[in-house]
Parts: C-alpha cells; structure tokens; sequence
C-alpha cells in the first residue's frame, strides 16, 4: 500500500515542475511523470520506486544538486539513488545530446533493478508518446527532438539492446513492441 510518502511526492513534483510542459504540445510537464509513476506500479513497483518515478526527472530539469539534496531529506538515501540511476546530466548547460545518450545507455548494464524498473517506465511512456504523435504530426513530429528521426530511432532501439542485456521482465517486452512499431511507420 502506497503511504502520506507518496502523496507527499505527489505534491512535491507537481509543485518542482508546475511550469514545465511537454515538448512541442504544451501538455503540462506532470502528465509523464503521473504516466511514469502509473506504469511503474503496474510493473510491481513499490513505493520507493513509484515515488522516484515521480520525481525522475526532477534533479535534471528542475534544480541540479540543490533538488537532489532536498529529495535526499524529503524522501531517504533510496529513492535518492534511484532517481540518481534515471538522470543522464545534472549539470547546466548540459552536455551534448550524443554524449548523454551514450552515457545513460552505457550505465544501464550496472544500473539497480529499482533503477531499471524506473527507467524502463520512463522510455516506455515516452515511447508510446513518440508512437502516438507520429501517427497524427507524421515526419514533423522528429523537429521537437534534438536527435531528430535519425538519433532518436538509433536512441531507442539501443536502449532496447541494452536493457535486453539484463535481467529480462515483461516491461522490456513492452516497449520493444512500441518501439518496433515506431520502426515500422518511420520506415513506411
Ligand atoms: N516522447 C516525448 N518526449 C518528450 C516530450 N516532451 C519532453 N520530452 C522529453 O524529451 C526527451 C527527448 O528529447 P531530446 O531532445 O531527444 O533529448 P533531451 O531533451 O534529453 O535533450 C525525453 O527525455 P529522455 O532522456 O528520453 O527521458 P527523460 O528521462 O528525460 O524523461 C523526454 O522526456 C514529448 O512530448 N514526447
């Protein structure tokens, strides 16, 4: 059962990203990090987990060190390390998109199960978000992503080989599935 813990992060998040929105459609930045937090449970996440996955992307986009320190008070050494585990730069400006990328790919063989639950909800969500708006945008969708179509395909399907490479459960699965399907329509 999920705790005043939860709800507390809940709070916390909406309040840390309250002016931040998802790229290129405004949706209010919340939406992935309630999405994120909804299939983390549903792949069996406990509460430490399920409180990282809404506070993910927090120290990457909203405050760096300073917010790691306070999620570090807030909500324990754990939930701290795992969403350390999520964030591929925490300082700005950030480092170049390639180099994140690769970076983050290459942690994933190390990386906790907490971490890989985590992290697998996040690229799953924002997969299924990248299948979604590519059937309405069609090509103009890859303009919002700094890798555009060409890095963000290479992006995903690496980060399908790498979390292959560990200890397989059916989230990989699943977003295998939606990645092959983006496969599919940016090769139509
Ligand atoms: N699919 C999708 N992604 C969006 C949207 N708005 C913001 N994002 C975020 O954009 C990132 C991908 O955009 P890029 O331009 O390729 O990379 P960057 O933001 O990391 O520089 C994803 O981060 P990530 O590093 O893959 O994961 P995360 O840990 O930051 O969530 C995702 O969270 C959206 O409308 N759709």
């Amino acid at each position: 059962m999920l705790s005043e813990r939860f709800t507390a992060a809940l709070t916390y998040a909406t309040q840390l990203h309250a002016n931040q929105v998802r790229k290129g459609s405004g949706v209010p930045y919340v939406a992935h990090l309630l999405g994120v937090a909804s299939i983390a449970l549903e792949y069996g996440a406990n509460e430490d987990e399920a409180i990282a996955a809404l506070l993910h992307d927090a120290i990457e986009d909203q405050g760096g060190a300073a917010t790691r320190e306070e999620i570090r008070r807030r909500f324990g050494d754990n939930v701290t390390a795992i969403v350390d585990g999520c964030t591929d730069a925490d300082t700005t400006p950030k480092p170049p998109w390639r180099q994140r990328k690769e970076a983050y790919i290459a942690h994933i063989p190390t990386a906790s199960p907490s971490v890989l639950l985590v992290s697998l909800a996040d690229k799953l969500y924002n997969a299924q978000s990248i299948l979604k708006d590519y059937r309405v945008l069609g090509e103009s969708l890859w303009e919002r992503f700094q890798g555009r179509k060409e890095g963000t395909l290479w992006y995903y399907r690496a980060l399908v080989d790498a979390f292959k490479k560990t200890e397989s459960t059916v989230i990989i699965d699943e977003l295998e599935r939606v990645v092959a399907q983006i496969e599919v329509l940016a090769s139509s």
